[in-house]
């Protein structure tokens, strides 16, 4: 059971126009959707998909709140959260011809009781695999999710902002920074592939078992405790890449969760997100095909790899 942990959750609103509004002018299109969204709960999106037990948990308020609770329901998505006087943000994607422009809100302020309403909300879901996913609300810090780690005899696995990564004790199975997250992380500049495997095996001496670092068209890097992989993007027409590194690591959960190699879990993720930057919005497209593509992932190591 993998239960996913969104702490600032989102109502995500995507929307496709040509070309951004002159100053004063008024863009109109109903060529928009209306999403629950947040990282942790895209996870559990595409591990439903994926067939994997999974529960999506966190802390949501008001109406928009309960949005994202009750599309989860009617999606078939078990779902347990935490609800505060605050309300859940809105997060806005705007698709023009040729750009994507991502604006999110900070989201409410959260206190101390809402985290231990929320342990014992994962505790009740009775979980091997946490996942922590997203930006942290106004009022927690990182030893928040650091609590959630050290809680329960559940491993975590983390995909958070590269100074939240930088900042957590705990100890963790797995990370999951984009390229910009892990420049933060590391503090260094990440400008070629081996800058990214110096990053991500110095990250993994900061208390993460494995580091899975997106790269975007670039693929994915993984750093495990075997050694290094890197797997090329799979080549699909790309529409919207909200959602792609949520993807990525529910394929590359969903995959070890089952027994899988790293390898092939790395694969995994990589055809998942390939699916998923092919529809709009934090959309789950079908995913059933996903074992069939595995093998055209293309997969390297820059050393020896002991399987
Ligand atoms: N242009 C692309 N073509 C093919 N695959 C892509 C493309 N962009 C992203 N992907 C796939 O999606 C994965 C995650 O992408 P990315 O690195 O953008 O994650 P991210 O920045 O964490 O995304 P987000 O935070 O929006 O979920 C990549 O590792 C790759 O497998
Ligand atoms: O502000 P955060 O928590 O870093 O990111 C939130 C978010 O952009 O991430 C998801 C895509 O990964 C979206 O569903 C959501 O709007």
């Amino acid at each position: 059971m993998i239960v996913t942990v969104t702490l600032n959750p989102a109502v995500d609103h995507t929307l496709a126009i040509p070309d951004l509004p002159e100053d004063g002018e008024i863009a109109r299109t109903d060529d928009a959707r209306v999403d629950p969204g947040g990282k942790g709960i895209n996870v559990s999106k595409y591990l439903v998909e994926l067939g994997t037990e999974t529960t999506a948990t966190g802390i949501t308020g008001d109406f928009l709140g309960q949005f994202v609770r009750d599309s989860l329901t009617e999606k078939g998505i078990d779902n347990d959260f935490v609800d505060i006087e605050g309300r859940t943000r809105l997060n806005t994607t705007i698709l023009t011809a040729d750009s994507e422009y991502k604006i999110n809100h900070d989201g409410p302020a959260v206190n101390g009781h809402a985290i231990e309403t929320l342990l014992e909300t994962i505790e009740r879901n009775d979980p091997d695999t946490v996942v922590v996913g997203g930006s942290l609300p106004p009022g927690l810090g990182p030893d928040a999710i650091d609590r959630i780690a050290r809680a329960g005899d559940w491993q975590t696995a983390v995909d958070v902002g590269g100074d939240v990564l930088r900042d957590l004790d705990a100890s963790y199975t797995l990370c999951k920074p984009n390229r910009e997250e892990l420049a933060v992380a590391t503090d260094r500049p990440i400008d070629s592939l081996e800058d990214c495997y110096d990053a991500v095996e110095r990250l993994q001496t900061m208390g993460y078992d494995r580091v899975v670092a997106s790269l975007g068209a670039d693929g994915a890097i993984m750093a495990t405790p075997d050694g290094l992989l890197h797997a090329a993007a799979l080549e699909t027409t790309v529409v919207d890449t909200v959602g792609a590194g949520d993807s990525l690591l529910a394929g590359v959960l969903a995959a070890l969760e089952r027994g899988a190699t790293d390898e092939e879990a790395l694969r995994s993720g990589v055809a998942v997100a390939a699916q998923v930057v092919s529809v709009p919005g934090t959309t789950v497209p079908p995913l059933d095909d996903v074992p069939t593509r595995l093998e055209s992932v293309p997969v390297s190591s820059p050393e020896p790899f002991s399987r």
